[in-house]
């Protein structure tokens, strides 16, 4: 099978029967610099249920994996947060994660609840154990036992042999297969997966997207950050395209690959190879200076001077989000 092909077919809107497990309201991110400030996140709100896989997307640097770290209270210093991001338990009452505090965040909600495959493998994992002892000390943290290893290394595509090597001696892509094993070990019912298919090869990166897909299937939540679109086709229930710190579109996988009513999602699907293989034009903005209306509007074939002038709104529509002043409705870009 290739990977645009999905591997299941869910019914439109599956997910939307689910129980909400996050729910992120209004939420921003800025950096302080010196003179200037970065805004990493920008009025931000999805939903994520249970049982659902939510992938996002977008251009390099337009804030995806901070988003990731803003969720898990990973931010640095020098970091602003605002807004709401919360937690639902099935057994007990919802948490902030914005203002939950670091004590709760590291004792109930990073690597327990709310699990991370992080974008850089490599600087995450501790240089002088080996993958064994890394994933039977989680595994024991959460209750688990050792005879879980190497099932999990098996889940994950990696030889239960290659868990005796230290971090330097792993390849990137062993390196990657061993992070998404200890974030899974805890059994977290939401996962955030950060770019989780870098640096392995096309049957690997299946193999990974699978075992994504079932999680889900199984009723836990995926958050997949990734920049392959054929990726997030191919499992992915719900898809937010992020574009210069904000979502662009949101909504069931079907209907944005089938008909994108952003014109940047539009864009981002024309780039594809098996599409028109256009690339988009233009540059996206610094977040450091965000226009005052619509940020994609400079490089937007549809804009008008509106665009310019004021942020778009983002109406409910069809069960999505759509964040534009001309938003595409037949599907085709004009
Ligand atoms: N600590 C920081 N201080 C200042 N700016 C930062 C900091 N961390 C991230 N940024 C900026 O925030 C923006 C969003 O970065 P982010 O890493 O979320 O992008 P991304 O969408 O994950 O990109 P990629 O696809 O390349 O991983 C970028 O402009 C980045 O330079
Ligand atoms: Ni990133």
């Amino acid at each position: 099978m290739t990977t645009t092909e999905r591997l299941t077919a869910p019914a439109p809107d599956r997910a939307a029967v689910r129980r909400p497990l996050l729910t992120v309201d209004d939420l921003g991110v800025q950096f302080r610099l010196r003179d200037t400030s970065v805004h990493a996140v920008t009025d931000l709100n999805l939903t994520v249920r249970a049982g659902e896989l939510l992938a996002i997307v977008g251009e390099s640097g337009c804030g995806k994996s901070v988003l990731a770290h803003a969720l898990l209270g990973l931010l640095p210093g020098n970091a602003t947060i605002t807004g709401h991001a919360v937690l639902h338990y099935p057994d007990a009452d919802p948490v902030d994660l914005v203002t939950c505090g670091q004590r709760h965040l590291a004792r109930r909600v990073r690597g327990r609840r709310v699990g991370l495959v992080p974008q850089s493998p490599a600087t995450a994992l501790n240089p002088v154990r080996t993958g064994r002892r890394l994933l039977t000390e989680t595994l024991r943290a959460h209750g688990r036992g050792r005879e879980d290893c190497d099932r999990l290394a098996v889940d994950v595509g990696l030889d239960p042999a290659d868990l005796d090597r230290y971090p330097h001696e792993l390849s990137g892509g062993m390196a990657q297969r061993l992070v998404t094993a200890l974030a899974l070990a805890p059994d977290p019912s939401l996962l955030i997966a950060d770019e989780p298919t870098t640096g392995l090869d096309r049957p690997l990166v299946d193999h990974t997207l699978d075992l994504l897909r079932r999680r889900c299937d199984d009723g836990s939540a995926v958050v997949l950050i990734t920049h392959d679109l054929a990726a997030a086709q191919r499992v992915a229930d719900t898809v937010a395209v992020m574009y210069a710190s904000r979502i662009a579109e949101h909504r069931d996988a079907g209907q944005l690959f089938t008909a994108p009513t952003h014109p940047y999602a539009a864009a981002l699907l024309d780039a594809l190879p098996d599409r028109a293989f256009r690339p988009v034009p233009g540059d996206p903005p610094m977040l450091t200076a965000l226009p005052p209306g619509c940020s994609f509007a400079p490089r937007c074939p549809r804009r008008t001077d509106l665009c310019a002038s004021q942020p778009p709104p983002t109406p409910l529509t069809g069960g999505g989000t759509v964040a534009c002043h001309h938003p595409i409705t037949t599907g085709a870009v004009t």
